[in-house]
């Protein structure tokens, strides 16, 4: 192998409180790239919201816009002053179907520190969840469907699998992307409280343990208006499944290294990927047969 190991590449994860102010939301957003950027960090992650988090359907849809609107300008010049990576996760983009469908997308924008969107992922699963008298969310009322997993991008903590939210509650995506490459997997959210608590951290450890893949998942936290709270915790888990860096509730950020070298220990010491079964499994993503 190769000599002494070098530093580790950082990673910094942002958590907010995203509200309906885009404005305000920006601001806080790029205090926390910029501080990131100060101590080091190559890579940034920003939660699902980021840009904002509307009050109702309408609202969202109004606020939407397209990949090469202002904001998106706003975060590429960012990205550039601070010579970070970004990743946007849960942007809500007008696409070209937007005069036809009136939907919109909700897009993981990944920038380099060009300022380019080097990769851009649409949530190919949406959350239409109904928790009698606790949580409703139709996500597909507003959002049309991702039609694509886009393939892991190098940069310079590993090579980045990109994914929004609700998706980690689906093995198959996180499995399809650590077999094209994927280092890191990342899942920028905005989790209920109810579902958070019960759900988040155990399902990022299986994710990582699973693929075994560095997890980064950005979360919003606290009320991001009247009607909605977010869980926060904010996690970085590494591909052994123990927990490197986590916040609780409230913004600010956490950083962690990614350490390749460990991971391909992880890899070669339980080496699940060539014990697979693909001969078994060619219909585990259908639905049932009665
Ligand atoms: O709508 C926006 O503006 C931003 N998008 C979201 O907040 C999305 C869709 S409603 N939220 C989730 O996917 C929560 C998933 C969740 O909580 C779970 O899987 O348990």
């Amino acid at each position: 192998m190769a000599g002494p190991p070098g530093p580790k590449p950082l990673v910094a994860v942002g958590q907010v409180t995203s509200t309906p102010d885009k404005e305000l939301n920006f601001a806080a957003c790029a205090a926390l790239v910029r501080e990131a950027a100060r101590r080091g960090a190559c890579l940034v992650f920003l939660p699902e919201g980021f840009d904002y988090i509307g009050r109702d359907p309408a609202e969202t849809l109004s606020l939407a816009e397209g990949l090469d609107g202002d904001l998106m300008g706003r975060y590429a010049r960012l990205a550039r002053d601070c010579g970070v990576w970004l990743s946007l996760g849960g942007f809500h983009e007008r696409g070209r179907d937007w005069a036809a469908t009136q939907r919109i997308y909700n897009c993981h924008a990944l920038l380099d520190p060009a300022g380019r969107v080097v990769a851009a992922y649409r949530k190919t699963h949406l959350c239409d969840v109904e928790l009698e008298g606790r949580v409703t969310m139709k996500e597909s009322g507003f959002t049309n469907r991702g039609t694509e997993i886009v393939p892991p991008v190098s940069t310079p903590a590993g090579k980045l699998g990109l994914s929004i939210c609700y998706d980690l509650r689906f093995p198959e995506i996180s499995l399809a992307l650590r077999r094209a490459g994927a280092e890191i997997l990342t899942y920028p959210s905005a989790f209920t409280v109810t579902t958070g608590s019960a759900h988040w951290e155990v399902l990022l450890r299986a994710r990582a343990i699973e693929s075994q893949c560095y997890v980064v998942a950005a979360a919003q936290t606290g009320r991001n208006h009247e009607g909605r709270a977010s869980y926060g915790h904010t996690l970085v888990v590494d591909p052994w499944g123990t927990v490197v860096a986590q916040r609780g509730e409230g913004p600010g950020l956490c950083y962690a290294e990614i350490d390749l070298e460990y991971l391909q220990r992880v890899r070669r010491e339980i080496p699940v990927q060539e014990h697979r079964r693909p001969d078994l499994y060619g219909t585990v993503g259908l639905p049932a047969t009665p």
